[in-house]
């Protein structure tokens, strides 16, 4: 949580992202995954099959493994994902200083559940959800809407997405071109989302077509050919099919072009995290020089001042929408 706002504020703003481990080490990881992958939203798989699964076998062996990866980024202020949330709730509240804004974790700490319990017993009377997820999907945004529609003391609303919010192309857009003055263009521009079964989106998640639309509306602001961009997915997870092209499917194919220097944006997520800072910063760049290219990464908006003025934007807009009620 941060800072409180002027006084006595009746409204919040809380910022919600997915959560992450409190230490980098087995232990706190396992309790971590063991919360998030038990979301029936994030793993669909029949209760009795999967939860012994994840327990007994999944957990044990990957909670070593991924806390050492968690080590590898892990900042003085704790795992990045966290860091940079918090400090960009401390940056939109500046520029909201009318509202009180918090952050929060749907899984981990700051717990989405204690954050709202704080905010009852701070006489909040309505609250704003704004999960920073810029494209809306079932598996993340819908389950910060699970836990808002369990709250009956205080007035929730949420923001769906702002996969294509004119402020935040413009702010990605800019990002890029900083990248580009201080670095050099690349010969391509890899967008790079987080995957998912391809079953969701079947099943009708907008998530696909809100990351292709604000990809493209990303390119349209940078002026890039068709062929100078591509998007994949990233981070598989599990054995069924995900979303493709897999990012290292499609920074081997740019290889096989000769294609050496290349540009990876993550525009699908608000904060750096261990999927970009380890898996793309390190993994992938590992790849492409293996092949004897290069992978410059360009980091996510973090806690930048565009950032805050950029949520700050959403989140007023979402307040616009819901006249408040007279006393
Ligand atoms: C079935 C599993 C998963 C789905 C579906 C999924 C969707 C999804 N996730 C994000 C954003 C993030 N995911 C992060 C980590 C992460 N994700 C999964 C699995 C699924 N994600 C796992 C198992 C992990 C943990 C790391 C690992 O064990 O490999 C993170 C980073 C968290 C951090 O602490 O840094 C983010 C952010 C989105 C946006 C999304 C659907 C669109
Ligand atoms: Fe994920
Ligand atoms: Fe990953």
């Amino acid at each position: 949580m941060t800072q409180s706002a002027s006084p006595s504020p009746d409204t919040a703003v809380v910022l919600v992202n997915l959560g992450t481990p409190d230490a980098p080490t087995a232990e706190a990881v396992r309790r971590y995954l063991g919360e998030f992958l038990s979301d029936r939203r994030v793993v669909a798989l029949p209760r009795l099959f999967w939860l012994p699964l994840l327990h007994g076998i999944i957990l044990p062996r990957r909670s070593p493994k991924v806390a050492l990866k968690y080590a590898s980024v892990w900042l003085d202020g704790g795992s990045p994902l966290a860091v940079y949330t918090r400090r960009l709730a401390e940056g939109v509240q500046r520029e909201m200083p009318d509202v009180l804004v918090v952050d929060a974790m749907r899984y981990g700490n700051p717990a989405l559940t204690k954050v709202l319990e704080d905010l009852r017993g701070r006489g909040i009377r309505r609250v704003l959800g704004l999960p920073l997820y810029p494209q809306y999907s079932t598996t993340t945004t819908a389950t910060v809407g699970d836990v808002l529609a369990r709250e009956t003391a205080m007035q929730v609303r949420m923001v769906d997405d702002y996969h294509v919010d004119p402020g935040w192309v413009a702010a990605i857009a800019d990002s890029i071109r900083e990248h580009r003055a201080r670095n050099g263009a690349g010969d391509h521009l890899v967008f790079s989302f987080h995957g998912l079964p391809k079953r969701v989106i079947r099943n009708g998640d907008p998530y696909q077509r809100q990351s292709e639309a604000g990809a493209q509306a990303i390119a349209k602001a940078l002026e890039l050919e068709p062929h100078e961009w591509t998007i994949s997915y990233q981070s598989r997870f599990g054995a069924e099919r995900w979303l493709e092209p897999a990012t290292t499917t499609a920074l081997a194919a740019l290889g096989e072009r000769g294609v050496q220097r290349i540009d990876v944006v993550a525009p699908g997520f608000a904060a750096d995290c261990l999927e970009t800072l380890e898996e793309i910063s390190m993994e992938l760049a590992d790849e492409v020089a293996g092949r004897g290219g290069t992978l410059r990464y360009i980091p996510c908006l973090n806690d930048s001042p565009a950032h805050a003025r950029v949520i700050a934007g959403v989140a007023r807009r979402g307040l616009d929408a819901w006249p408040m009620a007279q006393a």
